[in-house]
């Protein structure tokens, strides 16, 4: 089976709103069905669990039937950081499915994943045992210094860098076993997978991402999703 564990448990501190970013409303819906509709049309998508934040449970049921997400089976409280978010949901998995059972985590506020997106990590999965989403850089990219913020170090060779985006494709027993470690090394603040495997000495496998895949951190970000939204539809663009 194939379950998509999808993160929204975080309070949107950078969004400064009334409500969490992944529930405000962008052309009367809110960005997290967005992101539900996305797993919810991927034929290899068997189930979806969603970490909310504690409160939000009954309006997430009751989105879900609005928009008609079927593969919801599980909502459960995430924690006080994104780790124990995603922990607090393998625990949930773990408990009903099995250890080779296939976990695809994403961001509940990246809305725009694309079918291909999330494809090619069930590919990169069965080629490589694990998958991230990560993107070229297309940028010059300078390191500075400690309280140098307007001079730059060094610069890096972008040829040679990746930005991590969101699916990461793990077997459920290797990500479940990967948090208890990170638990017991007393890890406890590294949501990416792909951090956390490597602070555990294990290699991270890229697959296709995509700048459209954006997260939504910023009430800018809402205007880029809404005007991405809108331009969906271009035929114009290859
Ligand atoms: N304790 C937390 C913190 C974050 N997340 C989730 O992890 C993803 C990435 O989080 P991010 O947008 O970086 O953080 P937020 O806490 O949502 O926002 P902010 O940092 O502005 O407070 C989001 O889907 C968010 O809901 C979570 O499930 N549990
Ligand atoms: C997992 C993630 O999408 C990066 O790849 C996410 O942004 C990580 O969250 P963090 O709390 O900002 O580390």
């Amino acid at each position: 089976m194939n379950i998509a564990l999808l993160t929204a448990s975080g309070t949107g501190t950078r969004t400064n709103q009334d409500i969490p970013k992944q529930f405000i409303h962008v052309d009367n819906k809110p960005i997290l069905i967005y992101t539900l509709e996305a797993f919810q049309k991927h034929p290899n998508i068997d189930e979806i669990c969603v970490v909310v934040l504690n409160g939000w449970e009954k309006i997430l049921w009751a989105y879900a039937k609005q928009f008609g997400i079927t593969k919801l089976k599980y909502v459960i409280n995430g924690g006080s950081t994104g780790q124990e978010s995603i922990y607090n949901g393998l625990i949930e998995l773990k408990a009903s499915l099995s250890e080779d059972d296939v976990i695809i985590i994403h961001d509940g506020n990246r809305p725009l994943v694309s079918q291909e997106i999330i494809t090619d990590s069930f590919v990169k999965y069965q080629q490589f045992g694990s998958a991230v989403a990560a993107i070229p850089c297309t940028e010059v990219v300078f390191v500075i210094d400690v309280g140098k913020t307007n001079e730059s170090m060094k610069s890096i060779n972008r040829d040679y860098l990746r930005r991590t985006q969101t699916p990461h494709t793990y077997k459920l027993g290797e990500i479940y076993a990967a948090h208890e470690e990170a638990n017991k090394l007393g890890i406890i603040n590294m949501a990416a997978s792909c951090s956390l495997m490597e602070a555990l000495g294990k290699p991270t496998f890229f697959s296709l991402g995509s700048e459209k895949n954006l997260k939504i951190s910023t009430v800018e970000d809402i205007q880029i999703f809404r005007a991405l939204l809108y331009s969906k539809n271009d035929d114009w663009i290859k």
